[in-house]
C-alpha cells in the first residue's frame, strides 16, 4: 500500500498548532485513501498549507522555531537586555513567577481550591519527573522521585502523560498502580469504563499484571505510516552527527539536541523534505526535538479528557484535576483545564515562558517537593 502523495508541505506554524487548525472531515487527510474510516470525523484536523514561494521564510522559522524550542539561562539573559547579568534573568523569573506563583509557595491556595474534592493527577514524564538529559535513552528517574510518585498515587488517581511511547515511558517509571498514555495521549492503557468502550478505537485488553484494562489507540490506522516514515528519518538523518530519530510507536521524534547548531537548519529541512511525501502526518516542536505525528484531533488534552471520563470524574464539580508538565505539548492539556476552569495546569520552567497553566515549579526537583507535600497534605485531612 502507498502511504505517500504528493501534496505542499504538512509542517505547521510553531507557535499555535491548533490555532491554525479547522475541524472536520477532510477526504485528502485521511489516512489511507479508502472510503469508511475507522476515525471519528471529530478525530482528523485540517491544516491550512504553506503559500509557494516563501521558501527562505520558511527556513527561517523553522530555525528560530527549532532555537527556540528550549531556552537556556544564557539565552533567555541575552535577549532580555544587551547587558544582562544572571541577576537580570533572576528578576525576569520572579517578575513572570507573578504570573505563574509557585504550586510551593501557594500550596495553601491549592489545598483550599482541593478542600472537600477528589484530585485527579496528571504528570508529564521527561523534564517533569526526570531532568532532561543529552541522551534520551539515559532519562532515568531517581528512586526517590519513584517513592514520590507512588506515595501520591496512594491517594489519588495517577497517570503519566508522555510523548515517549507507553511501554518505554512505562519501562522507565515501573510503577503498576498509575495509567499511562504514551504518544502524546494517542496511546492510553486506563481502567475499563462502561462509557469509555463507547469510544470508537477502544478496545478491552490486559496489562502485564493480567488486569483488565481499556486500550485506546486513535492513531492505530497510522502505525505502518510512522514505521516507514521512521525508517526514512533514520536513513536521511544518518549523516548528521548528533541527530537522533526515536519511534514513539504512533509519532517519531528527531532529537537535534547533540547536532551542531550550524546542522539544525540541515536536519529541519530532511524533516521537511521527508514529510512533503506525507501529508496525512505533521510536525510539532519539543524541547531540541521535532516531532512527526498523525494529522488526528487528538493530544495531551484531550487524553486528560479521556482519562477523566474513564475515571469516571467527568462532570462532576468534586474534582480537581491537576496537571504537571514542561513542554509545548503539555500546553494541550494546561488550556483544557484552564478553559473549562476544572483545574490547574503547573508549569515546570526554570526560564519564563508564556503558558497556560497556573502555577509553576522550577525543576523535577521541586516537582518531587511537591507531590510530597500534596500526600502531607492529604494523609493530615484524612485523620
Ligand atoms: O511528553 P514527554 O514525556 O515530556 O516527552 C517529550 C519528549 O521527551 C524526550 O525528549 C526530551 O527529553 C530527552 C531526555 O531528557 C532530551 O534528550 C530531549 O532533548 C528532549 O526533547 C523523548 O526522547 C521524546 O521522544 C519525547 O517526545
Amino acid at each position: 500500500m502507498d502511504l505517500k502523495s504528493n501534496h505542499t508541505s504538512p509542517v505547521l506554524a510553531d507557535a499555535a498548532p491548533m490555532n491554525n487548525t479547522r475541524l472536520g472531515i477532510h477526504s485528502a487527510l485521511l489516512p489511507y485513501p479508502h472510503s469508511g474510516s475507522p476515525f471519528s470525523p471529530s478525530l482528523l484536523l485540517t491544516i491550512p498549507r504553506r503559500r509557494p514561494g516563501i521558501l527562505d521564510d520558511v527556513r527561517s522559522s523553522l530555525f528560530d522555531a527549532m532555537k527556540s524550542s528550549s531556552p537556556t539561562h544564557e539565552k533567555f539573559a541575552k535577549e532580555s537586555s544587551s547587558e544582562t547579568t544572571l541577576g537580570d534573568s533572576n528578576i525576569a523569573y520572579c517578575n513572570w513567577m507573578l504570573k505563574y506563583p509557585s504550586a510551593l509557595a501557594s500550596f495553601d491556595q491549592i489545598a483550599n481550591s482541593a478542600n472537600g474534592k477528589r484530585i485527579a493527577l496528571f504528570l508529564d514524564y521527561d523534564g517533569t519527573l526526570s531532568p532532561i538529559v543529552d541522551n534520551p535513552d539515559h532519562a532515568f528517574m531517581s528512586n526517590a522521585m519513584r517513592a514520590a510518585v507512588s506515595n501520591v498515587a496512594k491517594y489519588f488517581p495517577t497517570a503519566i502523560i508522555s510523548g515517549r511511547s507507553r511501554d518505554k515511558v512505562y519501562e522507565f517509571v515501573g510503577l503498576t498502580e498509575l495509567y499511562y498514555a504514551g504518544s502524546h495521549g494517542m496511546d492510553i492503557m486506563g481502567p475499563v469504563r462502561p462509557s469509555s468502550s463507547d469510544h470508537k478505537n477502544c478496545v478491552r485488553s490486559t496489562d502485564k499484571q493480567g488486569k483488565e484494562v481499556n486500550l485506546f489507540q486513535p492513531a492505530s490506522e497510522f502505525l505502518p505510516m510512522i514505521n516507514e516514515v521512521f525508517r526514512s528519518l533514520v536513513e536521511i538523518t544518518k549523516d548528521i552527527v548528533g541527530a537522533k530519530v526515536e519511534n514513539n510507536k504512533f509519532c517519531v521524534s528527531v532529537h537535534y539536541r547533540n547536532v551542531d547548531e550550524k546542522s539544525w537548519t540541515t536536519v529541519g529541512q530532511s524533516v521537511e523534505r521527508i514529510l512533503k511525501e506525507y501529508p496525512r502526518l505533521r510536525l510539532t516542536h519539543g524541547r531540541k526535538v521535532l516531532e512527526v505525528r498523525p494529522v488526528l484531533n487528538w493530544d495531551k488534552g484531550k487524553a486528560v479528557e479521556f482519562l477523566l471520563e474513564s475515571l469516571g470524574l467527568t462532570n462532576c464539580d468534586d474534582v480537581l484535576p491537576i496537571y504537571v508538565g514542561d513542554d509545548r505539548t503539555d500546553e494541550d492539556a494546561f488550556k483544557v483545564l484552564r478553559e473549562g476552569n476544572s483545574g490547574y495546569g503547573i508549569i515546570v520552567s526554570s526560564v519564563p515562558k508564556e503558558s497556560s497553566a497556573f502555577y509553576s515549579l522550577r525543576d523535577p526537583s521541586e516537582v518531587m517537593e511537591f507531590l510530597k507535600t500534596l500526600v502531607m497534605w492529604k494523609q493530615k485531612n484524612t485523620l
